[in-house]
């Protein structure tokens, strides 16, 4: 979507601005799109937090983050142009006076109110309601949520009624930032812009589809909010969810939100349920031990900062999904995502059914499928695995698998690859919607993830232990060996 910095201007209130996520991802992204020149010249940023801070010390502190997690250095006049946007509001957001100070900074005649919610979900509700008070809820003011929405079905309803007392769905941006990645927009291109791959797209040619989100980090000093949450509610709920969305739907008919939204749901609800019945069959839940990652000693789950002794919250999950529709019958889908593992990587991989008649026999009694790999991070690009000849005389013709591979840093070698947070902030600013996640969408994701973890419940098997820096438990290996097949290394 172009963008320019004529784009309608905006208050951009930042809630939790001295919280980790705003601190590591949203100051810095707001820095690479002043950088862009990609910020309204007339928008604001509010930064809100309970701190009696000045604005002027509140530009320190934002300069002193910028200085830490930007990673490149900071250009002293991008950075003369941002602070010049920025104001501070000390504000207590379950005081619904307080808001009062907002009303006083912002300009809904001017510019647009975008509010981001970088705080915990049981707040949302409270801040709706003052944002209210305060006159910023009518008109185009906008609410981006962050994730997860909830902690089941249940809650979620909770949370989202809250915010729908206030604001109409139009206004609602729900944030997954897997939207935001270039490599998993990409995948809109790769299906909807190439004949080669749209007609090839089906339980006809495809074999089995893996999602694999691995991390070498494990809880960062996150533990009493992980250890409620698991890598289920963490990952699986939203990111690999959206991603399989994306894989799986049927081609939308534009490219506008609710287009893409509509086929997405579609895919939600034809996901076969999971429940005591298939819980054993289906997933796999485990707990990292201590091990190394990356050539460090890492410690294990329970030996974290801050952490509980005894938990069973589980730090990788594996699920074998099927989708109960014409397209994809037969085919399954194989999720796995986990943190502290052998390498940050994640990546899709589309493997293809062989062929049906093989003439090479006489020298090869299988031929490898093909495969189309979508690096999503690191090393950002798409592969395909394809079967050629070895060059070269003789009787025999010898065939060698290589690779078709369109590494994204080696052919779009000026292009610098945006952060998710900065596509997301952007297009919040424009009044894009088609990256955000609709409520029917979260809420369908929690109803089918809900089924699993009520399943794990009434199971109450402690999770498989695995090795930091491995790829997860043994039995995740066995979930995919039953069906004859293995994890792409
Ligand atoms: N950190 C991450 O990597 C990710 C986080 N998220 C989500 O983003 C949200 C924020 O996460 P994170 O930054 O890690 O959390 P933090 O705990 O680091 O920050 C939360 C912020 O909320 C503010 N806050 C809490 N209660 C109040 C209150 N009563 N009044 C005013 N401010 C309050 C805190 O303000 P104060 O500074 O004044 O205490 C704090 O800055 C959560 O929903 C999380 O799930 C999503 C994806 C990744
Ligand atoms: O939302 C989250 O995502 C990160 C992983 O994001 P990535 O962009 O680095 O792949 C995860 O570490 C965190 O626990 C989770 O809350």
């Amino acid at each position: 979507m172009a963008a320019t910095a004529q784009n309608s201007a905006c208050d951009l209130i930042l809630f939790g601005t001295k919280g980790d996520l705003a601190r590591r991802k949203l100051l810095p992204a707001m820095y690479q799109l002043e950088k862009a020149n990609l910020f309204c010249v007339d928008s604001r940023i509010i930064g809100v937090a309970r701190d009696e801070l000045s604005t002027e010390e509140y530009t320190e502190l934002v300069l002193t983050n910028l200085n830490k997690f930007l990673k490149e250095p900071l250009d002293n006049e991008v950075w003369q142009r941002l602070q010049k946007k920025l104001t501070y509001v000390q504000l207590d957001l379950t005081n619904e006076q307080d808001y009062q100070k907002l009303a006083d900074v912002t300009n809904c005649n001017k510019r647009v109110p975008v509010s981001y919610f970088a705080t915990p979900p049981s707040l949302f509700g409270a801040i709706c309601k003052g944002l209210a008070s305060a006159g910023l809820a009518t008109g185009p003011a906008r609410v981006v949520l962050e994730k997860p929405i909830g902690h089941d079905l249940a809650s979620s309803k909770i949370i989202n009624d809250q915010v729908a007392e206030f604001y109409d769905e139009s206004q609602i941006y729900r944030i997954d930032h897997y939207l935001g990645k270039e490599t998993v927009l990409n995948l809109l291109a790769l299906r909807f812009a190439n004949a080669i791959f749209a007609s090839n797209w089906d339980h006809n040619s495809i074999d089995h589809v893996q999602i694999t989100v691995a991390e070498e980090v494990g809880v960062e000093g996150r533990w009493s909010y992980y250890d409620d949450a698991g890598q289920m509610r963490d990952m699986v709920q939203n990111h690999l969810l959206q991603v399989l969305t994306l894989i799986a739907m049927e081609p939308p008919a534009r490219l506008d939100a609710d287009s893409i939204r509509d086929e997405k749901l579609k895919v939600l609800k034809a996901l076969r349920k999971i429940d005591l019945s298939n819980i054993q069959e289906k997933t796999v839940r485990g707990q990292y031990a201590s091990g190394f990652v990356a050539g460090k000693a890492a410690p294990g789950y329970l030996e974290e900062d801050g952490a509980r002794l005894n938990s069973r919250t589980e730090t990788f999950v594996a699920i074998k999904v099927d989708i109960d529709n014409w397209r994809w019958a037969g085919v399954p889908f194989y999720l796995r995502t986990g943190k502290r593992m052998a390498s940050k990587l994640s990546e899709v991989v589309i493997s293809f059914k062989p062929q049906p008649h093989n003439i090479f026999h006489a020298t090869y009694s299988h031929l490898p499928a093909n495969k189309l790999i979508i690096r999503l991070q690191p090393d950002e690009g798409v592969e395909i695995q394809v079967l050629n000849k070895i060059p070269g005389l003789g009787e025999t013709m010898r065939l060698q698998e290589s690779k078709l591979d369109l590494s994204f840093d080696e052919t779009f070698k000026s292009q610098r690859i945006a952060d998710a947070y900065e596509r997301l902030l952007l297009e919040a600013m424009l009044g894009n919607q088609y990256l955000f996640v609709r409520r029917d969408e979260v809420e369908h994701a929690w109803r089918w993830i809900d089924g699993i973890l009520d399943a794990w419940k009434i199971n109450n098997e402690p999770p498989k232990s695995y090795q930091a820096g491995s790829w997860g438990p043994v039995a995740a290996i066995s979930l995919l060996a039953r069906d004859d097949r293995n994890w792409e290394e």
